[in-house]
């Protein structure tokens, strides 16, 4: 795949980053559930919070191909860190670019595109995951405000983001033309933390349950049309499962590298265990899921920024690139023996952390249902 200049640029100034930034703290950040706020402001500084969004509203104005070689250098250096990115640049920023009013812009996309407010995507509840049109949530007009009352699920940032869009039926009647999407700022008041969700991985980032109780949100919050918010909510998943396929691309990348290095020192049966054949194949095995995997985000990365259809591409790219994931990073604790096993080592965390890229933003049985819909006469 060649690279212009600029998506170099992105790709090494994100590896530095990672390098420096993120490597070191991965692990303390994972032990202690912390938030990493001042990575977070770093990668703000680089631009990296708006990354797609234009110059003209505070955002670095980056094609996706740019996007996706930031993802999986910061994914390289921390998956929950990485989580913070993806869902604040894609489904955070895009759908107010793509659907919002000037005015929406200017308050609610400036700042995020800056890095000074974090994003969220409120769509998931508790029995609505993979059918995303069963939302009970509703938002009921009551003079020049909607009141949203209900609850959401595995919302990342719900406790630390700054801006949620919030996606609640209007209209119970009409179906999927029933659902309407808002903007609401986090401190709003009845927008409510329920929960901080205690994970298998990814414990920098906060997933939470967040319940509306009786939450007023002006009218000129609605994002895009009302009704129209399912159509929204899939159009901005569509560009969100590329970036969670080059999160997966690059903490499968950083379980492949630790393993690499491993196995170019550790000696056993008195020689480098690289010189074993089991572990040798199972390396190639490896750098080619990875390779084969950064080929299918890359080419759904160009088809969005050549603005052509890409939702099965994506889909393919996210599912295979999260369940290559899993495999690597399992091959690499396989490598360490039983050091891999320990919290001593970084795979033990990727391994954990990069499970749930087969799960969030679309199971890899409903992006298997997308692309099986593109086969069909
Ligand atoms: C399972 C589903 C794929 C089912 O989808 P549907 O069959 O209900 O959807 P359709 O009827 O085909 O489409 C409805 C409507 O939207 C338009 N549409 C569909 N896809 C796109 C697109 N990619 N771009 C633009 N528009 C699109 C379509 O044309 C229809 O419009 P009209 O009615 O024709 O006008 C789907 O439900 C699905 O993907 N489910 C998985 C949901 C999911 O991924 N959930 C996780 C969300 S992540 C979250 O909430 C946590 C936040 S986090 O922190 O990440």
């Amino acid at each position: 795949m060649r690279l212009e200049d600029h998506q170099i640029m992105v790709r090494d100034t994100a590896r530095e980053f990672a390098e420096n930034e993120l490597k070191p703290n991965a692990a303390k950040w994972d032990a202690h559930h912390t938030f990493p706020a001042e990575a977070i402001a770093g990668l703000g500084e680089l631009g990296f919070l708006g990354m797609l969004v234009p110059d003209s509203y505070g955002g670095a104005g980056m094609d996706h191909v740019a996007y996706a070689l930031a993802l999986e250098e910061i994914a390289a250096g921390d998956g929950a860190t990485s989580t913070i990115m993806s869902v604040h640049n894609s489904v955070g920023c895009m759908p107010i670019l793509k659907f919002g009013t000037e005015d929406q812009k200017q308050k609610f996309l400036v700042p995020m595109a800056q890095g000074e407010k974090i994003g969220a995507f409120c769509l998931t509840e508790p029995q609505a995951g993979s059918d995303a049109s069963a939302l009970r949530t509703r938002a009921v007009r009551d003079g020049d405000h909607w009141v949203i009352n209900g609850s959401k699920q595995f919302i990342t940032s719900g406790s630390e983001g700054d801006i949620a869009i919030v996606f609640a039926v209007t209209d119970p009647d009409a179906g999927k033309r029933g659902i309407s999407a808002f903007i609401v700022p986090t401190d709003t008041p009845g927008y409510v933390v329920s929960r901080v969700e205690e994970k298998l991985g990814q414990n920098a980032s906060d997933t939470c349950q967040i319940t509306f109780v009786e939450c007023r949100v002006p009218a000129e919050n609605m994002l895009g049309d009302e009704g129209q918010g399912y159509k929204i909510a899939l159009a901005n998943l569509e560009g969100g499962r590329i970036g969670i396929a080059a999160q997966s691309v690059g903490m499968a990348r950083a379980a492949f590298e630790a393993a690499r290095d491993y196995a170019n020192e550790r000696e056993t049966f008195g020689k480098k265990i690289m010189e074993h054949q089991a572990v040798a194949f199972r390396l190639a095995d490896m750098a080619t899921k990875i390779d084969a995997a950064r080929l299918l985000v890359h080419r759904a990365a160009e088809l969005r920024d050549d603005h052509k259809p890409c939702l099965t591409e994506a889909c393919m790219a996210k599912m295979f690139a999260s369940e290559i994931a899993e495999e690597v990073c399992s091959a690499a604790i396989q490598i360490h023996g039983g050091y891999g096993y320990l919290k001593d080592f970084p795979v033990e965390r990727i391994y954990r952390d990069v499970r749930v890229c087969q799960i969030y933003e679309g199971t890899s049985d409903i992006q298997r249902m997308v692309i099986a819909r593109s086969l069909a006469d």
